[in-house]
């Protein structure tokens, strides 16, 4: 059945809110434009100086490596404007990936792929699973108009990888099948989805190709030094929507477990598109600067030329950080709510578009090749050479989760990702409370030109009417949903992802009892047809008697 092309359960936002959302637009932009160059934008409220440049990408390879290094030597995000990259291509990705969230929850778990090695189709994270009203009809939902909101879903995304993937060995073996995995589409109900990410899958392929030669001459290595190794790229693109959040399904903003928690990404790179934020709409993409211990906004900026939405974000991720032997981080991330009790507070949904570029899953990842003046021959390296994969979300689940189900080796994963070892024993001894900068993101220029739908729309308009709900449904409780833990103590901190700050689960340790063994680090069972036996060493929490919590502490994957 083909849909419309305006996605179920969202209304056209009305003139006047129109108007004023593009004034205020143009406003910050006008405020923004002598950022819109390749100058630094100095985050607010930050002990130190975290650099997020903007890159344009219209200058020379040099001139833009210079730009980069200064970002990559400081929290490896930066901006790029004059970047090719269609409006209207990633236009189509939102418009379509929201016409698939709004689809009955029945739908997309119909997309929903079990085993978490496999980065396809429909998915929401574990931390969110909890939040969610599973006794919505699906006749509840049609006429929901914003069914997810409906479900109490806090974020949920669409995922796919490399399409057509030669048949030879490299692609098919054992190995080359978990990494290029075939795309699952939701074929019949919104076939526009697939050309659309498709062709923006394309477009960020050539965009991260130009990126690694910019990236490589930053580090003072060859212009071609990641060709080789990222010719067989196996990358997956992301379309995440973050529902409305209805105030009066929520007692207290707080308790709203965060829209994303903090991670890392695991790739050489990732490429993000977001909406701009809404009229009233506060919360969005923080970035750790974790010397001084604040987060601080990244604001969503112009685009270079009429052509571009908006600048795209780039951050670096785990393969970089090995590739320069920690020189430069994969600086941990997260998606913050709004404040649904603020005055002014205009419920809105947040999408956004996130293309993880991963290398060639056997390229082998040694700094010695890389840093310059790193010698082949010297006797420590503190980060040995790895394979790409090995480092991806994949291979770490591949390499992890050998017998186990994907659930758990989607903790062990994190465990591993994370150092969450480390952090939630040393949180167990001390606070690690951060501050947040809660001043808002910034406004981007809105697209300049619109496709479909054809007839006369504000241009402004077209973003809009994907982001804003048509309405709200009746007043459900905390208590209904599931995270009304009273208003003791342990109740705060909900949905923090900070382990020290009063989790009701793990009470501020990060750790909970191994669910596995029952806290005695003993398996108490044969598990796996005998694989594990009764009375050895639990096979989960390898005697620990605990794991981490995923509750505070993250669990959500970041490919
Ligand atoms: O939605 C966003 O703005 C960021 C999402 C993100 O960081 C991720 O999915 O890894
Ligand atoms: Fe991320």
């Amino acid at each position: 059945m083909a849909t419309s092309a305006t996605p179920a359960g969202l209304r056209a936002p009305s003139a006047g809110r129109a108007r004023s959302s593009r004034t205020r637009i143009l406003a910050i932009s006008r405020a923004t434009s002598a950022t819109a160059t390749s100058q630094d934008v100095i985050a607010r409220g930050s002990a130190r100086r975290v650099q997020i440049p903007v890159v344009d990408l219209s200058e020379p390879d040099a001139v833009c490596a210079s730009i980069v290094r200064t970002a990559c030597d400081s929290c490896g995000f930066f901006h790029v404007v004059n970047h090719g990259v269609d409006d209207n291509l990633a236009f189509d990705v939102i418009r379509w990936g929201a016409t698939f969230f709004d689809r009955p929850w029945d739908d997309k778990m119909a997309l929903v792929r079990g085993d978490m090695r496999v980065s396809r189709g429909y998915e929401i994270s574990p931390e969110h699973i909890e939040a969610l009203d599973r006794d919505v009809t699906r006749e509840e939902e049609l006429a929901a108009r914003e069914p997810s909101a409906a479900r109490r879903i806090i974020s949920e995304r669409f995922s796919v990888g490399p399409f057509d993937v030669p048949n030879d060995s490299y692609h098919t073996d054992e190995e080359g099948a978990l990494f290029f995995h075939p795309n699952a589409w939701p074929e019949d109900s919104i076939p526009s989805l697939r050309p659309a990410m498709e062709a923006y899958y394309r477009e960020m392929e050539s965009l991260c190709a130009r990126l690694h030669r910019v990236l490589a001459l930053a580090m003072g290595a060859p212009a071609d030094f990641f060709e080789d190794k990222i010719d067989k790229h196996c990358s997956n693109l992301q379309v995440a929507n973050y529902p409305s959040l209805d105030p009066s399904r929520w007692r207290d903003s707080d308790r709203i477990p965060l829209r994303k928690k903090s991670h890392a990404d695991s790739g050489t790179l990732t490429v993000l598109w977001r909406s701009p934020p809404t009229e009233g709409t506060k919360g969005g993409l923080q970035v750790l600067d974790d010397t001084a211990g604040t987060w601080v906004d990244v604001p969503v900026l112009p685009g270079g030329n009429e052509r571009e939405s908006g600048a795209l974000l780039i951050n670096l991720g785990n393969q970089t950080q090995r590739w320069t032997d920690g020189k430069w981080v994969s600086t941990k991330h997260r998606v913050t709510n709004p404040d649904v009790h603020a005055p002014g507070y205009a419920p809105s949904r947040r999408l956004s578009v996130a293309f993880f570029h991963k290398a060639n899953y056997d390229a082998v990842i040694d700094h010695r090749d890389f840093v310059p003046g790193r010698e082949r021959d010297a006797p420590s390296v503190s980060y040995p050479p790895v394979r790409s994969g090995d480092v991806s979300r994949v291979g770490a689940l591949r390499r992890l989760g050998r017998g186990v189900d994907a659930r758990e080796a989607s903790m062990r994963y994190h465990e591993e990702l994370m150092g969450g070892r480390d952090r939630a024993e040393r949180a167990a001894g001390e606070s690690t409370a951060v501050k947040i900068d809660a001043s808002a993101e910034t406004e981007g220029e809105p697209p300049k030109k619109g496709e479909p739908p054809k007839k006369a729309e504000p241009e402004a308009d077209r973003w809009a009417s994907l982001m804003d709900p048509r309405g709200q449904a009746g007043p459900i409780s905390a208590g209904d949903l599931g995270l009304d833990r009273g208003a003791s103590a342990e109740g705060a901190g909900a949905g923090n992802d900070n382990p020290a700050a009063g989790c009701p689960v793990c009470r501020g340790t990060g750790w909970k009892p191994c669910g596995q063994c029952g806290g005695t680090g003993i398996n108490r069972e044969d598990l796996f047809g005998g694989k594990f036996k009764e009375g050895d060493t639990c096979w989960l929490c390898s005697g620990k008697k605990k794991t981490m919590c995923g509750n505070c502490v993250d669990l959500t994957d970041s490919f």
